[in-house]
């Protein structure tokens, strides 16, 4: 891929603080500038990086943001279940801006952070590949479906190379016995990520975001032609958390999206408005 400008939505956030720790090494010399871009503080921005900040809420923002970038990896939006309207103003809208102002400029790869909870409610005892029909757990989930398929459109329509990870548990360990099979380590996110942006060809993909997890839930399906090798299991922690687990009776540790199965805020009634 031709060097030039990464641009990195949500850099302030969890992910992105570990990308724009880690990036850079998988990266080699694809992408000599990586522009890190949040509404909320990024510090300073270091060598070989520079700050634009921009709300995703804002075309115009976000069209500057965008600016001699050559791709670009989204990770910006609320990351859990919430009110109806600020999922649809963030994950929904914002995405939008992403991918239009991304056209505008001329963009040819973006690397989504989709999420596990586009798929949430398949049963763990089912082993599913990134082609099974979506099944949302909640609106959260539904934002994150609208991405990959926004992402579709813009790779049929327009020839904007797209891969959406979904991401599955991102954590610095696994913490409980869930992560067994959800979890993405911050190194293995930096390597998924940056072949992402950087593997020629890819066309449009969705692909398992998760650690060489010896419990997987999901196929890794694609992994192969981004050339990625995880390496981190959480099989490591097992001993320290696989007791780590609600009632197994209830549908939450029955479903892959864990709590997020039964979570609040599911219409535009009361506390939802
Ligand atoms: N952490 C995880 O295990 C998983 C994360 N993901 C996705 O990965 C991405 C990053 O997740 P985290 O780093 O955990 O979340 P985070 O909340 O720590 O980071 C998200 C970032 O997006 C920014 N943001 C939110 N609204 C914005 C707006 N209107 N304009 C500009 N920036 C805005 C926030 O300021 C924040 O820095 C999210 O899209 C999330 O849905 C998906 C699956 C699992
Ligand atoms: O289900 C999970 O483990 C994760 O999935 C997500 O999509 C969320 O962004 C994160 O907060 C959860 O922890």
């Amino acid at each position: 891929m031709t060097p030039g400008r990464l641009l990195l939505t949500g850099a302030a956030g969890t992910v992105g603080t570990a990308l724009r720790q880690q990036l850079r090494g998988f990266l080699g010399d694809a992408f000599p500038t990586i522009r890190l871009s949040d509404r909320h503080d990024l510090g300073t921005a270091g060598k070989g990086k520079e700050i634009v900040y921009a709300d995703l809420t804002s075309f115009e923002e976000v069209r500057t943001a965008m600016e001699g970038v050559n791709a670009v990896i989204h990770l910006g939006g609320i990351p859990d279940e919430h009110r109806y309207k600020a999922i649809r103003d963030v994950n929904v809208d914002g995405t939008y801006h992403v991918l239009e102002a991304a056209r505008q400029a001329g963009v040819g790869r973006i690397a989504f952070a989709s999420s596990i909870h586009t798929v949430g409610f398949y049963p763990r005892a089912q082993t599913i590949s990134p082609t099974v029909p979506v099944r949302p757990d909640t609106h959260y989930g539904v934002s994150k479906v609208y991405g990959e398929a926004l992402g579709r459109m813009y790779w049929e329509r327009y020839g904007i190379e797209f891969v959406a990870v979904r991401i599955c548990s991102f954590q610095q360990r696994p913490n409980d016995a869930r992560h067994l099979s959800t979890w993405l380590s911050p190194r293995d996110a930096a390597q998924l990520f940056a072949r992402a942006v950087t593997v020629p060809g890819v066309g449009y993909m969705v692909v398992a975001g998760i650690s060489g997890n010896t419990r997987r839930w999901m196929s890794p399906e694609g992994w192969d032609a981004l050339g990625y090798v995880p390496q981190d299991d959480a099989e490591t922690y097992a001993a320290e958390i696989e007791h780590l687990h609600g009632d197994p009776g209830d549908l939450t540790e029955q479903r892959q999206g864990g709590i997020f199965v039964n979570s609040g805020y599911t219409g535009l009634a009361g506390k939802e408005q």
